[in-house]
């Protein structure tokens, strides 16, 4: 799945939340989208999913503007886990990650049982089998996020867009989950504040106020010069022997 942010530029009242954004993201990468608080990374993810509309430029879905395609199309495509996703508290994990399946559902195409295995291998993806019966209200952050990725999976769509996947999670489940990423056969754009994690993406595309600064390879994006420059961070970045991945230790702040 190929998705092209072609000059998108958003503004609210007069202020603009996004100048000129040109991305490209290649069928079957992992994208990290990196940036300060307030740089656009949620934003830029709404209107990626067609959720907003540029006010300047156009998002393309494998070449087709996505502000012409309709919701149930875009939901067949894509799937978005937004940072402070809701959901009807009185209602079961499983019944919510079902949710997942409304994009295939229509009077002619009812519930299968296939679709009732998506969902339960949705939710054994992300640990959560064990809690498909439990009411939504009784979860905890962490449980929520990863239902609410449970969901997006068992939209089985070509491009996964993430806004902070594991900010409510514990170590192992931040890493479970960046292991599922990694292996699943999908186009990710993943919103990170974590840059170690950064790290083990294909891509990285950092945002700063607005606008899009670098692109490119982990290493090429995230320098001692820009994360000084950008996040205001004096940092080391280490090259620990018998790693694949250097190391990132932040120093103090500018
Ligand atoms: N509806 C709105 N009206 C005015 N300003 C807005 C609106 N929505 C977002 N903003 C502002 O736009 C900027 C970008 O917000 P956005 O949530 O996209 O940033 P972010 O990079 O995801 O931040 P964070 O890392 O804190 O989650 C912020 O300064 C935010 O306050």
């Amino acid at each position: 799945m190929k998705l092209v942010a072609d000059d998108v530029t958003f503004w609210v009242r007069g202020q603009y939340l996004l100048e000129g954004i040109d991305l490209t993201v290649h069928p079957g990468e992992k994208l990290g989208l990196i940036g300060p608080n307030g740089s656009g990374k949620s934003t830029l993810l709404r209107l990626l999913a067609g959720l907003d509309k540029p006010k300047r430029g156009r998002v393309l879905l494998n070449e087709r503007d996505i502000s012409r395609l309709s919701r149930r199309d875009v939901a067949r495509a894509l799937a978005l886990v937004e940072q402070q996703a809701t959901t009807d508290a009185r209602i079961e994990v499983q019944q919510a990650v079902s949710l997942g399946r409304t994009p295939f559902l229509s009077p002619l195409r009812p519930w299968r049982d296939e679709d009732a295995r998506i969902v339960a291998r949705a939710l054994d993806a992300v640990g959560m089998g064990h809690l498909a019966a439990r009411r939504w209200q009784t979860l905890s952050g962490g449980e929520r996020q990863r239902a609410h990725l449970a969901r997006a999976l068992a939209q089985q769509p070509g491009l996964l867009l993430l806004d902070e996947p594991t900010n409510h999670l514990d170590i192992h489940h931040q890493l479970a989950l960046f292991q599922l990423i990694e292996h699943l056969p999908l186009t990710v754009v993943v919103a990170l504040h974590d840059l170690n994690q950064a790290l083990a993406c294909d891509r990285l595309a950092l945002l700063d106020r607005g606008r899009l600064v670098a692109v490119g390879a982990p290493h090429e994006v995230l320098t001692a010069a820009r994360l000084r420059q950008t996040f205001g961070v004096h940092a080391d970045i280490l090259h620990l022997p018998d790693e694949p991945l250097p190391v990132m230790r932040f120093r103090q702040a500018v």
